[in-house]
């Protein structure tokens, strides 16, 4: 897959593009890239196109945590089979471009767009003022198709990614693997820790999630852990670690059962299930110890249980 990211200076040809935010690529999103890819399979090349500010972000001034930040989301794409991945800068300049100078400088001249698949909801260009029905009415003019899908619902719920987030924040696991066609999960490198995990006779990988990640509650959750493509169970804790005197940054931690290899630099994905209880500051380190004995039973458990 090609990345093009921080500029505006690209040419491509005879495109199927799909346009949006794609935060989640959850099942409603995937459904617009399935859809682009099975056009690559008649001549076009398959094309995300996405802006590389979350927009919401800019405008209202307010953290939006992303489910997937910029770098995950590639990195879920890489393996899709998608051609090319577009992050445009989302600048003062952008932002002000109308809709029909948005359509024509950019998706005709920059992408040679002969396909457009975007949501019923879609919107674009200044004070997002462009929308389907504009979409539709210059098509001829610039001879593109377009493709349109109504948003797609589980349980009587549009699935959507602001709803995905509000289930991430109270720890629905189960929910959110349901509506994102996947499990949640974290991509990041193996750091060093302070080597206590090898001592307590439980070794763990930690990564430190990028700062616009969108994470669930600090606590403990089944989780698997995708290393080099295999993916091996265990157990993962996210907080600050305060019964070991409280790290600045909050952490992703993971115990792997049936694993013993060093992994220090490799990039890895850690998949959260079900979440088991919040993170507490215990008395001492054998307290620590003794739960964290009993955390490995409750995800062993759960795999055996509900997994397989
Ligand atoms: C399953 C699991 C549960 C944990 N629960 C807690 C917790 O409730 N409170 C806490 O302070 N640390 C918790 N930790 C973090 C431990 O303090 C940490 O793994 C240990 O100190 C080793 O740290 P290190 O990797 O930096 O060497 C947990 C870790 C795991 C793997
Ligand atoms: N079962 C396992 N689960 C997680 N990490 C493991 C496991 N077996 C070996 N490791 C390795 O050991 C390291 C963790 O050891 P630990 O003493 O907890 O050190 P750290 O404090 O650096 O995390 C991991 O980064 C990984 O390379």
């Amino acid at each position: 897959m090609k990345f093009i990211s921080g500029t505006t200076d690209f040419k491509l040809h005879n495109s199927a593009v799909t346009l949006g935010k794609f935060d989640g690529l959850h099942k409603g999103h995937q459904i617009l890239i399935h859809k682009i890819i099975e056009l690559a399979g008649k001549g076009y090349q398959s094309v995300m196109f996405t802006f590389s500010y979350h927009p919401s972000n800019l405008f209202t001034n307010k953290e939006i945590g992303l489910i997937y930040t910029e770098m995950e989301k590639r990195h879920q794409l890489e393996k899709s089979g998608l051609d090319v991945m577009i992050s445009y800068p989302f600048t003062k300049e952008t932002a002000s471009m109308e809709a029909e100078q948005f359509i024509k400088e950019v998706l005709i001249d920059k992408m040679d767009a002969k396909v457009i698949v975007v949501g019923s909801d879609y919107h674009f260009g200044y004070e997002r003022k462009g929308n389907i029905e504009l979409l539709e009415k210059l098509s001829e003019q610039y001879n593109y198709e377009l493709i349109v899908f109504d948003k797609i619902e589980s349980h009587n719920q549009v699935i959507g990614s602001t709803s995905i987030r509000e289930e991430i924040k109270k720890g629905n696991m189960e929910t959110v693997h349901e509506l994102l066609g996947r499990p949640y999960s974290i991509i990041g490198e193996v750091l060093h820790g302070r080597k206590l995990g090898r001592t307590l006779g439980i070794p763990t990988t930690n990564l430190i999630p990028e700062e616009d990640k969108l994470l669930p509650p600090n606590g403990v959750y089944a989780s698997k852990t995708i290393i080099d493509g295999k993916s091996y169970e265990g157990v993962t804790n996210i907080g600050y670690k305060p019964t070991v005197g409280a790290d600045p940054r909050v952490g992703v931690e993971t115990h792997m059962f049936d694993f013993n290899e060093d992994v220090y630099g490799k990039i890895i994905e850690v998949e959260l299930y079900r979440l088991e209880r919040g993170e507490t500051k215990f008395q001492s380190i054998d307290e620590l110890k003794a739960q964290m004995e009993k955390d490995i039973v409750f995800a062993k458990d759960y795999f055996r249980d509900y997994q397989n």
